[in-house]
Parts: C-alpha cells; sequence; structure tokens
C-alpha cells in the first residue's frame, strides 16, 4: 500500500477544501485525499435534513442555518487533531466568521481555496445532477468573502482535472 500522507509528514494537518457551490470540493477533494493519502469527509453529509430540504427547494441557507453544521465540522477537525491525524473536509465556507468556527477546531487549519469565475462554474453546474440548483450560485458569490494568500492557499480551477489534483497535491506535499 503506498505510504500516508501522515508517514511522509513530521506534522499531521486539518486540511479544508473550500469554495462556491460547484467549485470541485467533492470531485477534487476526493482525489487528492486518494492521492496523498488521508481520510476524505464531504461537509455536505453532515447537513441536518432541513438545510437539504431547503436547498433542495430551491433556498440558499442563512447564518442560523449554516451554524450547527459548521460546529460539527469543526468538532470532526478537533477529532482528526487530537488523533494527530490528517484530515481534509469539503465545506463552502464561504464567510471568514464560519472559517472561525472551523478553526476551533484546529487553530492551524491549512485552507485550499477552489477559486474560479462564475460563468465557468455555473457551467459546470448545468452539466451535472445536483440538488443544490444552479440560480443560487449568485447567493453563493454574494456571501463569499474569498481568504487571501494570509489565509488559505488559492487553486485555479479554469485548468484541467488533473491539473486542478496536481496544485492541490503540490501545496500540501510542500508543507512540513
Ligand atoms: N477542473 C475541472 N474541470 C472540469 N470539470 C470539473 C473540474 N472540477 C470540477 N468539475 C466538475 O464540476 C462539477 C462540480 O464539482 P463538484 O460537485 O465536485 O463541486 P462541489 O464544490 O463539491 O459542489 P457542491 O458544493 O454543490 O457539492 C462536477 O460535475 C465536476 O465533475
Ligand atoms: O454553505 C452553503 O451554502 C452550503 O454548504 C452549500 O454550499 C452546499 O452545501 C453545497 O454547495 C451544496 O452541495
Amino acid at each position: 500500500m503506498a505510504e500516508s500522507f501522515d508517514q511522509r509528514h513530521a506534522i499531521s494537518r486539518r486540511v479544508l477544501i473550500m469554495g462556491v457551490s460547484g467549485s470541485g470540493k467533492s470531485t477534487i477533494g476526493e482525489a487528492v485525499a486518494e492521492r496523498i493519502g488521508c481520510h476524505y469527509i464531504d461537509g455536505d453529509k453532515y447537513h441536518p435534513p432541513e438545510n437539504i430540504r431547503k436547498m433542495s427547494s430551491g433556498h440558499s441557507l442563512n447564518d442560523d442555518d449554516r451554524r450547527g453544521w459548521l460546529e460539527e465540522l469543526a468538532r470532526l477537525f478537533g477529532r482528526y487533531r487530537e488523533a494527530d491525524e490528517t484530515v481534509l473536509i469539503g465545506c463552502s465556507g464561504l464567510k471568514r466568521r464560519y472559517r472561525d468556527i472551523l478553526r476551533e477546531g484546529d487553530p492551524q487549519l491549512t485552507i485550499l481555496f477552489l477559486k474560479g469565475e462564475y460563468d465557468l462554474i455555473l457551467q459546470r453546474m448545468q452539466e451535472r445532477q445536483h440538488f443544490f440548483s444552479p440560480e443560487m450560485l449568485t447567493s453563493q458569490f454574494e456571501t463569499l468573502e474569498a481568504p487571501g494568500d494570509d489565509e488559505a492557499i488559492a487553486i485555479d480551477i479554469s485548468k484541467s482535472f488533473d491539473n486542478v489534483i496536481d496544485q492541490c497535491v503540490e501545496a500540501l506535499e510542500a508543507l512540513d
């Protein structure tokens, strides 16, 4: 079996892969975790049913809807930190405040920001089958407080799948 990230590195990492809906968190996150050898957790799986119902009926979530969900993901990061294990979690993490909640699980959270233009992401969303309707992408961009270089590593998602995965893997492997 291939070596895991934790076998190759002195320090384990809690990694958030973030971006608006359709930016590639699930597909890219899963592939990156497989490549570096760590667990991948899809944050969407932790939404309470009422959040999924709300989004499925075409309504965007608000701060109150997201709070409990973010706290749950922060607890997950915390568990991996206590176990000293690397994990990659996909979660939109749109506002700085949301990322602050996630950082309660690990103040040293590593963040990969899947960065792309509205038109490109809209096109990708229109080509997939998903409960989150492309019409809600505007609200995702309105809510997004894009992290700067001091907070996250920006990944250019306009490139091919393989290139985007490579950018993420290289960024993570360059850590200690
Ligand atoms: N680099 C890429 N090139 C082409 N297509 C891509 C690329 N990255 C992602 N996609 C496609 O874009 C779509 C959106 O990706 P994905 O579902 O992983 O996004 P997401 O951020 O997890 O979305 P959500 O938050 O709504 O679950 C998928 O159909 C995926 O296959
Ligand atoms: O914060 C949010 O608005 C939500 O997390 C959305 O981003 C959805 O979870 C996801 O994108 C749908 O799959």
